[in-house]
Formats: structure tokens, sequence, C-alpha cells
């Protein structure tokens, strides 16, 4: 588990993370999302100390680690792996020199090295390709080399700064799969910076929502998914979920689509997604209910519905429509677009 208490830091007049308060629980993947300047990869430096805070604490576990220097410092990072959105490979090396790179500075023996890097080319899905140049490898197998290179040194955190950011759909899909099956089966724990919701919705369980250098709000995928309370959270659902990314999503359910928009989002979850809500809607209410588009996502395993629809007659009844659907589990939104 990472803690963080009151986290600040700035850069000249600029407050990049503003008063963080955070619970990582261990053992899971976990997303931190904001927009581009919200503060994500400042934030990160702090959590993988290589950057001090200005204020505020940081433990991993029981320890406190944001003021460490010296060996206790080196200790601590060694926990820690890192995948970033370029890779960041050595370009002279070969797949299988830059997994040793690390093994090699830590002074494993030659023999020990190389069998490890067997194993972890194995492990991403690399096998037979250790003596490929960097240059001759697709960015699906850079990133599974930089992951194989940041599990060598068996850390207990991985930290992936827009890990999938240069990826294609497909590719992302495939990597974002060998990062929850290497979480799964090495009880890692993993932290993903991200600004696509897509990579939260289809890898994490919990996120943080960042704006503006604070956290906006936290909990699981599924309860955001459904029942976002922060606008911000809302306006990446909302370019995330209406229209195109439901007909592409891996289970989609169209029901209709329009690109004319819908005056409301109705978003709901589980045992609800099943059920006739807008036809016992109609039948309750004097309000004509018009579907422009829907779908339902697997969030975490959880089925989460997104609807856009108009719910059309007099305002007093609407408005009870709208109040009976809150009363259902139906989160009702109007839609912004
Ligand atoms: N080393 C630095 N010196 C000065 N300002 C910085 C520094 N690092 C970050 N900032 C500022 O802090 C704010 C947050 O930046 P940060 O890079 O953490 O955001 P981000 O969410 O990672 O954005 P992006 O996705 O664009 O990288 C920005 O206004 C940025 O200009």
């Amino acid at each position: 588990m990472i803690q963080l208490r009151n986290v600040s830091r700035r850069y000249g007049e600029r407050t990049a993370v503003n008063a963080v308060d955070l619970d990582i629980p261990g053992n899971t993947i976990y997303g931190i999302i904001g927009k581009s300047g919200a503060g994500k990869s400042t934030l990160i430096r702090l959590i993988s100390l290589l950057e001090k805070p200005d204020s505020g604490e940081i433990r991993f576990g029981e320890d406190r680690v944001d003021n460490l220097t010296g060996d206790a410092l080196i200790g601590q990072r060694r926990k820690i792996g890192m995948i970033f959105q370029n890779f960041n490979l050595f370009g002279s090396r070969t797949a299988g020199g830059n997994i040793a790179y690390p093994l090699e500075i830590s002074g494993k023996p030659r023999k020990e090295t190389e069998r490890r890097v067997q194993e972890l080319l194995e492990l991403v899905g690399l096998e037979g390709r250790g003596n490929a140049p960097v240059s001759t490898l697709s960015g699906g197998q850079k990133q599974r080399v930089a992951i194989a290179r940041a599990l060598a040194v068996e850390p207990d955190i991985l930290f992936c700064d827009e890990a999938t950011s240069a990826l294609d759909p497909q590719t992302t899909r495939s990597i974002l799969e060998l990062l929850k099956n290497l979480q799964k089966n090495m009880n890692l724990s993993i932290v993903m910076i991200t600004h696509q919701m897509e990579v939260v919705r289809d890898a994490c369980r919990s996120v943080a929502v960042l704006d503006e250098g604070k956290i906006a709000e936290t909990g699981l995928v599924a309860d955001i998914f459904s029942r976002p309370q922060a606008a911000v959270t809302r306006e990446f659902l909302t370019h995330l979920n209406p229209l195109e990314s439901i007909a592409e999503s891996s289970c989609p359910d169209l029901v209709r689509w329009s690109h004319e928009g819908g005056a409301y989002i109705l978003r709901f979850r589980g045992a609800v997604t099943g059920e006739p809500v807008l036809s016992r809607l109609a039948r309750k209410f004097d309000i004509d209910v018009n579907i422009r588009a829907g779908g339902v996502q697997d969030v975490s395993g959880i089925a989460v519905g997104t609807m856009i629809a108009d719910l059309a007659g007099k305002p007093d009844e609407v408005a009870q429509a709208r109040a009976w659907l809150e009363s259902q589990g139906v989160s009702v939104e109007e839609n912004k677009e």
C-alpha cells in the first residue's frame, strides 16, 4: 500500500501537485488519470522517489520514504520498476541486452543473468527474440522488452507512465492483457498513469482522477463509470462513452446509433443493465423516451451501461422521471455535448 498525505510540489509559481491525499492499495492495478498538465508525471516522480515533495508525507506500507537519502533511498528505489510511453530502451543493445542491463549493474553472475533474461523474454511473450536489435522490434515488442527489463530486478511496484499512449488500439489491448496477467501471477502492484479512460476501463480496478494538481475523485473503476461525481470525470467518460467507443468496445451491445446527441446520459451497472428500466419509466410517467445510443461495457468484469436518451414531456413529469431513475440506481446527467 502506498500512502500520500498532503503532498505538494511546486515549480516556481506553479503548484503541479497540490495537497494530495491518496491511498494506493497493493497487489492490484491502480490508475491515475488526468489531462495534460494535471500533474500526473510530477505525482509519479514523487511516488517513485525521483523527486521530493515540498511538503507532505509518502509511505510504502509502514515506512516513510519521502525523506530518505543515501543507501536507504537506493534500497527503496530498488523496489520500483518503471516503463514509459517512449520505451527508453538502449538502441545499441539487443532485446536481451536491454533486459540484462539492470542485472549486470547489480553484479549478477553472467550465467545467472543469461538464464534470467531467457525467463523474462518468455514471461513477456518474446521467446527467441533475445538477439533482435531493438530497431527491428515493433512498438508493442519494444514495450514488452521494457516491461521485462523493469521486472528483471523483481520490483514490488511497477509504474507505467502513459505506457500504451504510443501504441495502436490492438497493441494497447495486448500490452494491457500482459500487464494484467503479470500483476496476477507475480502479486505485483501496478500504478498506471494515463490520459485515456479506455486504459482505466480495460486494466484498472481503482482509479484516482487528477485535475489541476488535485484529486478530483477516487474509487472503484466500475463505480466511477456508473456514477461519476466530478465534472472532469464526466468529461473523460463523455469522450469515451457515448458513440465511437461503445461501438468499438469488446462487448458491444448497441441499441441504436445517432450522431445527433440526446438530452440525457443515463448510466447504470450490474443487475440494472438487464432490467427494462426505460419501458417501466415510460409506463409510469407521461413522457416519451427516445433512445439515441446505448451500450454495455465490461468494466473490471462488471457490466456498466450507458445510454443517451431524450426524455420529453412536461418539466415536472420529466423531473419526477429523473428522480425515479435515480431511485432505481440509474445516474442521470444532462448531456452537454
Ligand atoms: N520540472 C518542471 N519545471 C517547471 N514546471 C514543471 C516541471 N514539471 C512539471 N511542471 C509543470 O507542472 C504542471 C504539471 O505537469 P506534469 O508534467 O506533472 O503534468 P502531466 O499531467 O504529466 O501532463 P502531461 O500529460 O502533459 O505530461 C504543468 O503546468 C507543468 O508545466
